[in-house]
């Protein structure tokens, strides 16, 4: 610190601003390769993932999951009181979740103080090239600095758009509203009305298109809307919201139409994300964010400023999720630090999982991104069915499994499941379409029995 105190820059070889998944990710694996590192953060280590998105999201998934399996058993035998509605102490719950991310933030701190990371925990800001000084006016320089300071959720611009909550407000409740307007169609406008109706709002969903998840496969989307419709979640589609009041007790919606909708306890936005490009000195190395927010980088992570890189969300290369964060980090640290000079993120046949009820887990391309990309080449093969516990018990939900292949070999390019267990399922088959399997791979490969997952080699 002495250099500092004397006016000097404190040396470092990397400087990382942001210890979320991606900032972590740097910070780790340079020092693997046997960097001096400084990492600067805020707020709690993790960033979104770990404090307001994946970790905490997963929780309350689970907990959904197990209210709905609780409810079902009704039907399968089991006494289960209260007409298979049993109470669900959201704050004791959330007190078991904040105790399980603290063991992350505890096990985080461990690993920095174990690989000599120098963590300062205050906001950093570029002044300029190989220069950052932090808000406590310490100064530190580097050959290499990398931006990972991530995305927040943005509001549409409406009236009132202040009266309502978003994700980051989501993990700070501390019961279920009675009644809630969620508005948005993606991922976490689809997350959170499974979670929020499995524990017992009523929740009401308001999309601008006239679909859930614009970029998924058609067939499957339909499929998750009739199921969340069974659930009973009001989806109204091709709204278009202009305001949000307080009328009486509740909040009120007013539409571009005029009409209103009220009563409600709670209005959520799931309406995209923005990146945190905002303060952090970018006008310093002449470096303009573009129209979306993004921090422009090259297929290496590197921005026009030499020494200076984004990786994550801020950068929107690849989709915005915590695995390519981290692949996009580790990458970086191997070839600036580790002798690796061709590695970078392949952010291709990424897969991904929408938390949904059931999860709606895919990857590559779909049917209409396949079909776009070559034509007639295209053979679809589908299997809509209903699992065994559903059936069993009743219950009308369906899984939905898909592939997209291609040529004369079939080779499969895209994979498309929506039911039970697809999260975990979807890991194994995302290796054999990127190792280029072919669907007489696939019914080579000897089904596991009974399972849903054997659909995906029985397919025809
Ligand atoms: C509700 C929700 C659920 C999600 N669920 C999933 C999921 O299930 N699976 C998945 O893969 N992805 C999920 N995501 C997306 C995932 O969380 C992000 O893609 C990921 O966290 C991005 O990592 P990052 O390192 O770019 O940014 P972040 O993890 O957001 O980290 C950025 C960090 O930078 C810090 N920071 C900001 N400004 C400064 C500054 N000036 N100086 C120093 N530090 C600064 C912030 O405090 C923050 O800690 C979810 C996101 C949300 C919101
Ligand atoms: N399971 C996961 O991996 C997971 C979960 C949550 C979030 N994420 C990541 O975080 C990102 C952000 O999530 P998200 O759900 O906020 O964004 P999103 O881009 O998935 O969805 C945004 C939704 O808001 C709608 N919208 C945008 N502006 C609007 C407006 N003015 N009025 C009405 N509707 C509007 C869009 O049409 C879309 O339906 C995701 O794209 C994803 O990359 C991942």
């Amino acid at each position: 610190m002495s250099a500092s105190a004397s006016g000097e820059a404190l040396q470092f070889d990397l400087i990382v601003l942001g210890g979320g998944s991606g900032g972590l990710a740097a910070a780790f694996r340079a020092a693997e390769h046997g960097q001096r590192v400084a990492l600067l953060e805020p707020g709690a280590l993790g960033g979104t993932c770990v404090n307001v998105g994946c970790v905490p999201k997963k929780a309350m998934w689970m907990a959904a999951e197990l209210g709905a399996r609780i409810a079902q058993a009704g039907q399968l035998g089991f006494d289960v009181p209260g007409a298979g509605r049993v109470a669900f102490d959201w704050s004791r719950f959330i007190t078991d979740r904040q105790r399980y991310i603290h063991g992350i933030h505890d096990s985080y701190r461990t690993r920095l103080d174990r690989d000599g990371i120098v963590v300062l925990p205050v906001r950093g800001r570029l002044a300029g090239p190989h220069q950052v000084e932090c808000e406590d006016g310490t100064r530190l320089g580097a050959p290499h600095i990398v931006l990972a300071t991530g995305s927040s959720p943005q509001r549409p611009p409406v009236t009132g758009a202040g009266l309502g909550a978003v994700s980051d407000d989501f993990f700070a409740w501390s019961s279920a509203p009675h009644r809630v307007a969620i508005i948005g169609g993606g991922y976490i406008a689809i997350e959170f009305a499974g979670v929020l109706q499995a524990l017992g709002s009523q929740v009401d969903m308001y999309i601008r298109d006239q679909r859930l998840l614009r970029q998924a496969d058609v067939e499957l989307v339909e499929q998750l809307q009739e199921n969340y419709t069974q659930q009973g979640i009001h989806l109204h589609f091709g709204y278009d919201l202009e305001a949000v009041r307080r009328a009486g007790a509740g909040l009120q919606l007013q539409a571009i139409d005029g009409s209103t909708r009220g009563g409600y306890d709670e209005v959520m936005f799931a309406t995209g994300r923005r990146p945190n490009t905002g303060g952090i000195g970018l006008e310093s190395v002449g470096i303009t964010p573009d129209a979306a927010g993004n921090i422009p980088v090259d297929a290496w992570q590197a921005t026009p400023s030499p020494g200076l890189y984004a990786v994550g969300d801020i950068c929107g290369c690849g989709p915005a999720l915590t695995p390519v964060a981290i692949a996009a980090a580790r990458r970086l640290c191997d070839r600036l630090f580790g002798g690796r000079p061709d590695a970078r993120l392949d952010a291709g046949n990424v897969p991904s999982v929408v938390f949904a009820h059931p999860p709606l887990a895919t990857v590559g391309l779909t049917e209409l991104e396949a079909r776009a990309r070559y034509g007639d080449d295209v053979h679809i093969c589908r299997s809509r069915f209903r699992p065994m516990r559903e059936a069993l018990a009743g219950s009308p939900q369906r899984s939905l499994f898909k592939l997209v292949c291609m040529g004369a070999e079939r080779r499969v390019v895209g994979i498309h499941l929506l039911g039970d267990a697809a999260d975990e399922i979807l890991q194994g088959f995302a290796v054999a379409l990127k190792l280029g399997a072919t669907l007489d791979d696939f019914h080579d490969t000897i089904a596991i029995h009974p399972t849903s997952a054997e659909e995906i080699v029985l397919m025809r």
